[in-house]
């Protein structure tokens, strides 16, 4: 079964199709918008007209009061409608916006560690935010344009048309212009909002980094070192903010100017008209008629140009995010694999473009069976314990009962094994929460096995402690014990666990060994480890050094290996 909904790009329309109801407050309000727009400038006419007769009249005050009412009552009914809409655009934009980041936060959490890190904090949040801001952005703008702009336009068309049809094409060659001229201006508005887009991630990484590593700059004294490289982020942002706006503020204005270039005809064949010299007789009301109804077709011609801008920066964000916009299914928790033994057959692992870290790694384990995995440090230990995630290919085989591990999909993989790396990687919620992770259960059970509760039960909070992003109301070893309790909590039968104990005296980390005998008596466990006094109770042991890997129970490594036998 295809586990991913495409999100067809081709298909904006669907969020259309799903606000409908939005967008039918959003059509009548518009309706009685636009009809009020339509009817301005033959009102605007006949007020210019009645205007005349009551200077003329001996009624003024009278008359001039019911105009102003009349005038007054007009507006009020167009701009309520107006209100309406903008209101009922805003809140379609707004859904659509939560919805767009709702499936781009859904597919970001289903990448592997490594994508993400490629792609880097910065670029990750630029995308998350801006370009779905933009997206939904440029939907709301063609949504208020289509009523605004659409249906006036033609309706405005129309007008001209027949008040003076001649001069009403005249006047008409001049917004497509402007629209021709949007068109040819695209690529570099494409390309100032796309080198925006990518400043703006760098500037984000570069923030990240501040604020993560602020004591750490501040201790080693090369705060104003930082600052100056910060500046220089902020400073290459802001001209690239400003390159992208220039591009996008100066254009509309220009737009505007053209489209109203054919006022001069207006003013003067409109003149010969009232004069009685022209193509059509008009009356001083139909002059006004014309100009005002003129005016506002260039006004709104120039908005549709706009739109053009905002469209051209949306495609871009649309290409940066257009990835990441797939409805994934709800994939729940990924179901725990039976026990079942480990068979590693000449294992062998490099990075894409690095020397191989080590080769021909061979060892058999059954579900209870603990592999020790040391040897001095960057020898490739974490690297050992990573090739089983199959974040990058490895040679050889990794089978687990009869499955080899590369060849089964990525959920299958995630319900066999359980990892836990040097990073605790705890989010900013209670402690029961970072442990059950959305399960149900007791997570007190897996504190016990942790030796982490008695610590717990004396936090004013208990269990329902906040621990803040990355666990850092916790001590290094609480942390890492907590984020140990977590793997537990979702046993399954392959534990890589990547120096758990590292932040530990040695009392807690026996008893939390003991702990882990008895309970992961049917996992295969694999104890990357720097310190060997745990190794003579490990089933089996590798030591890994220059690339080369020797295997054995911790008495052979240690014969044939002296600086094994020297490790404490
Ligand atoms: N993602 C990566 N891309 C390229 N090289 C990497 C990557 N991760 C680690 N390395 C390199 O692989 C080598 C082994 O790193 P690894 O973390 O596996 O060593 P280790 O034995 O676990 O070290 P330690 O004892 O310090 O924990 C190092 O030289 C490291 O620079």
């Amino acid at each position: 079964m295809n586990m991913k909904k495409r999100f067809r790009s081709d298909r904006v329309l669907c969020y259309f199709q799903t606000e409908w109801k939005v967008l039918l407050a959003v059509t009548l309000s518009g309706l009685i918008y636009n009809l009020g727009l339509l009817a301005g400038p033959w009102f605007e006419g006949e007020m210019a007209a009645c205007l005349i007769d009551i200077l003329n009249g001996d009624r003024f005050f009278s008359d001039m009061l019911a105009l102003v009412l009349a005038y007054v009552c007009a507006i009020g009914v167009v701009q309520f409608s107006r209100y309406i809409k903008r209101f009922y655009v805003r809140r379609f934009a707004n859904n659509v916006n939560r919805r767009m980041k709702h499936i781009l936060y859904g597919s970001l959490v289903q990448k592997s560690r490594r994508t993400l890190s490629e792609e880097g904090a910065g670029n990750v949040m630029t995308k998350a935010i801006l370009d779905v801001d933009d997206c939904a952005e440029c939907m709301r703008k063609f949504t208020t344009e289509i009523f605004d702009t659409g249906v006036a336009l033609l309706a405005y068309a129309a007008m001209l048309l027949f008040y003076d049809w001649r001069l009403a094409l005249i006047s008409m060659i001049f917004p497509p212009v402007s629209y021709a001229i949007a068109e040819k201006m695209k690529g570099i508005v494409q390309r100032t909002g796309a080198a925006f887009k990518e400043q703006s991630g760098v500037l984000s990484a570069a923030t990240l980094d501040r604020a993560t590593n602020a004591v750490t700059y501040r201790v080693f004294g090369c705060e104003q070192e930082r600052s100056a490289a910060y500046e220089e982020n902020l400073s290459a942002y802001e001209r690239s903010a400003v390159r992208a706006n220039i591009w996008n503020a100066s254009l509309p204005p220009i737009y505007r100017i053209i489209s109203m270039a054919a006022l001069v005809f207006i003013l003067y064949f409109g003149g010969r008209n009232v004069l009685g010299q022209g193509w059509t007789a008009w009356d001083i009301a139909a002059f006004t008629t014309f100009v005002s109804c003129f005016t506002r077709l260039a006004v709104k011609s120039s908005s549709a140009a706009k739109l053009f801008n905002a469209v051209h920066k949306a495609q871009v964000s649309w290409q940066r995010i257009r990835p990441l916009m797939y409805a994934p299914e709800t994939p729940g928790t990924p179901e725990t694999g039976a026990p079942a033994s480990l068979t590693v057959q000449g294992l062998g692992f490099a990075y894409p473009g690095n020397e191989t870290l080590f080769s021909q790694v061979s060892f058999d384990a059954k579900p209870g069976q603990f592999i020790g995995v040391t040897g001095p440090v960057a020898c490739g230990k974490s690297s050992l314990g990573r090739a089983f995630l199959c974040e990058y290919p490895y040679e050889g085989c990794i089978r687990l009962g009869d499955r080899e591990l590369s060849e089964m999909d990525e959920r299958t993989r995630l319900g066999e094994i359980g990892y836990l790396g040097h990073d605790p990687e705890l989010f900013n919620d209670t402690i029961e929460h970072n442990v059950l992770m959305g399960d149900k259960g007791d997570a007190w059970k897996y504190l016990r096995l942790v030796c982490l509760d008695e610590e717990i039960k004396k936090m004013p909070e208990g269990i329902h402690t906040l621990v803040g992003n990355g666990g850092v109301r916790l001590s290094g070893g609480q942390a890492q014990r907590l984020a140990l309790a977590r793997t537990l909590c979702h046993k399954k039968p392959l534990l890589i666990l990547d120096d758990p104990f590292s932040a530990l005296d040695r009392n807690t980390e026996r008893k939390i060994f003991e702990n882990l005998k008895t309970y992961a008596a049917d996992s295969v466990v694999l104890l990357i480890f720097h310190r060997l006094y745990l190794f003579p109770e490990m089933e089996q042991v590798i030591w890994l050094k220059d690339g080369q890997a020797v295997m054995g129970s911790h008495e052979e490594v240690k014969e044939t290996v002296p600086e094994y036998a020297t490790y404490k």
